[in-house]
């Protein structure tokens, strides 16, 4: 077995990274994915943050207003607050399936994909913090331009959007950057480095290196 964190600042583009790795056979657990998923209504975080920032967070469906919670998090500075309440449920789950894949599988891969596997305070195993969790790490990089502008074109779902729309999802992103360590910082601590400030078939052929690198140390060790 093999237990892979796959990280990277916004937009840097860790989820096309999980992509590739799963179509060649990583189990891939996006902790993205997971929060939305425990964010609905009824679920643990949804309870947790109406708890604690109230009614205002929810939208007229029932549903958690994402936009609003972002605001709180990145532009009034409470991100802590959100962190607190969703990580230790979304790593908990995470751990949980991990579990589940070895038991069926010994030797699998299994990647999580997060932005925040370094920054986060929860998680601690063993008194280690990532290292507690992780085999080893691996990093998607690249320029923060670059980041700044997938931001822009994702959230604007490729619809026109006028010069004050663009400058306020880049003011965005350079919030939640903000939020999170510097690439530099990021790579001292990974054993991997994957460059995507190309094409995405530059990106692919590094994985394509990586994989049989992955494959092997799961196979061998217990
Ligand atoms: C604030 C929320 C509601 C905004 O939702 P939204 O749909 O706009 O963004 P989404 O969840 O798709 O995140 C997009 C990217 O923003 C960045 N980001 C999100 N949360 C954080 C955070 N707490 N700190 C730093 N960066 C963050 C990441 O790069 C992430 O991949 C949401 O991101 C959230 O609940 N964040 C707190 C939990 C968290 O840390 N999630 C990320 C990993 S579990
Ligand atoms: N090499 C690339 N060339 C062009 N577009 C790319 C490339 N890599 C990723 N993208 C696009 O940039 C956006 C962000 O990529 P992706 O979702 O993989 O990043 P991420 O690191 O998971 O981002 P976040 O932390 O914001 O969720 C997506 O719309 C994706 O299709």
């Amino acid at each position: 077995m093999l237990r892979v964190g796959l990280t990277g600042g916004l937009g840097s583009g860790k989820s096309t990274a999980a992509r590739l790795f799963a179509a060649l056979g990583a189990h891939v657990l996006q902790s993205d994915a997971i929060g939305r998923e425990l964010m609905e209504p009824g679920q643990p975080i949804y309870d947790g943050m109406v708890a604690h920032f109230g009614a205002g967070v929810v939208r007229a469906d029932g549903t958690l207003d994402r936009a609003a919670l972002a605001r709180i998090a990145f532009t009034e500075g409470r991100v802590e607050e959100l962190n607190a309440i969703a990580h230790p449920l979304v790593i908990a789950r995470q751990m949980a399936l991990t579990e589940q894949i070895f038991r069926r599988e010994p030797h699998a891969v299994v990647m999580v994909e997060s932005a925040l596997i370094f920054e986060t305070n929860y998680g601690t195993v063993d008194n280690a913090r990532w290292q507690g969790r992780f085999d080893r790490i691996i990093m998607v990089t690249a320029p923060e331009e670059v980041k700044i502008a997938r931001f822009v074109v994702r959230s604007s779902a490729g619809k026109a959007i006028s010069e004050q729309q663009r400058t306020e999802l880049e003011e965005e992103a350079r919030r939640r950057l903000a939020q999170q360590i510097s690439d530099d910082q990021k790579s001292a601590l990974s054993d991997y480095v994957l460059t995507n400030g190309g094409a995405v078939t530059e990106l692919e052929w590094q994985v394509d290196q990586l994989w049989p690198i992955l494959e092997a140390a799961a196979s061998t060790s217990a």
